[in-house]
C-alpha cells in the first residue's frame, strides 16, 4: 500500500483555514494556495535520493551531496489542480508541467476527461498529480489511469482537502500511489462536496459559478 501522509505543519494548517473560510475572495484564495503548494513541495520533495559531489568552495575542495533522482513532472488536473502548480514550481523549477483535463458531471459525480498532454519522457519521471480536492476519488483514480495508460511508474498525489471515501477509494484502485494531503475531513455531502471542506476548489480559484 502507497504511503498516506497529512502534512499537518502549523503553517500549512493556518493557511488552509484562511481559504476555508467562504468570505475569503478570489485573490487572497489563489495566494494562499500558492503558498500552502509551495509548503507542500518542501515535504513532499523530502526522500528526493541525493548523491556525492565534490565541489570546490573558496577554502578549498569538498564532498557534498546533490539530487541524484529521476527528473519531476507536476501533472495538475484541471482546472482546480492549475492553482497549485506555481507553488510547486517555486521549488522544483526544472520539473516539466504535463495537464490532465477533467470535470465532473454534476449528476453522476464521475468524472469526463477532455484533455490529456503530458511531457514525452513520462514513464522517466517521478510524477506528482496536483488538485486541491480528492472528494470521491473518481477524478484522481481516472488521472492515474490515463498517466499509467502513458507509461508513468512513479506516482504520487498532493491535494489540499482529502475525504475518507476518496483515499479509500484511490489506494483501492492504485495501491502503488502515494497520497499526501493537508487536511483529512470528514465526509462527503449528498452532493459530493467534503464537509467541511473548501467549497468547489475551481470556482473559488477563478471566480466562477
Ligand atoms: O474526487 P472527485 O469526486 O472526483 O472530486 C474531485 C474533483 O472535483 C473538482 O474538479 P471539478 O470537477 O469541479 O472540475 P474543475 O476543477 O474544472 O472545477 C476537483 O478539483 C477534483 O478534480
Ligand atoms: O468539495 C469538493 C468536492 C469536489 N470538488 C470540489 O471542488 N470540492
Ligand atoms: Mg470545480
Amino acid at each position: 500500500m502507497g504511503k498516506f501522509q497529512v502534512l499537518d505543519h502549523p503553517l500549512i494548517q493556518h493557511k488552509l483555514t484562511i481559504i476555508r473560510d467562504k468570505n475569503c475572495g478570489t485573490k487572497v484564495f489563489r495566494e494562499v494556495v500558492n503558498e500552502i503548494s509551495e509548503l507542500m513541495a518542501y515535504e513532499v520533495s523530502r526522500d528526493m535520493p541525493l548523491e556525492d559531489v565534490k565541489v570546490e568552495t573558496p577554502i578549498g575542495w569538498t564532498t557534498k551531496k546533490t539530487l541524484s533522482g529521476k527528473k519531476v513532472a507536476i501533472v495538475p488536473i484541471l482546472r482546480a489542480g492549475l492553482g497549485m502548480v506555481d507553488g510547486m514550481l517555486e521549488l522544483i523549477p526544472a520539473a516539466k508541467v504535463g495537464h490532465i483535463g477533467m470535470y465532473r458531471d454534476e449528476e453522476t459525480l464521475k468524472p469526463v476527461e477532455y484533455f490529456v498532454k503530458l511531457p514525452s519522457d513520462i514513464s522517466e519521471r517521478q510524477i506528482f498529480v496536483v488538485d486541491p480536492m480528492l472528494a470521491t476519488g473518481g477524478s484522481a483514480i481516472m488521472a492515474m489511469d490515463a498517466l499509467k495508460k502513458r507509461g508513468a511508474k512513479d506516482l504520487r498525489l498532493v491535494c489540499l482537502v482529502a475525504a475518507p471515501q476518496g483515499v479509500k477509494a484511490l489506494q483501492e484502485a492504485h495501491p502503488d500511489v502515494d497520497i499526501y494531503t493537508a487536511a483529512l475531513d470528514e465526509k462527503l455531502n449528498e452532493d459530493g462536496y467534503i464537509v467541511p471542506g473548501l467549497g468547489d476548489a475551481g470556482d473559488r480559484l477563478f471566480g466562477t459559478k
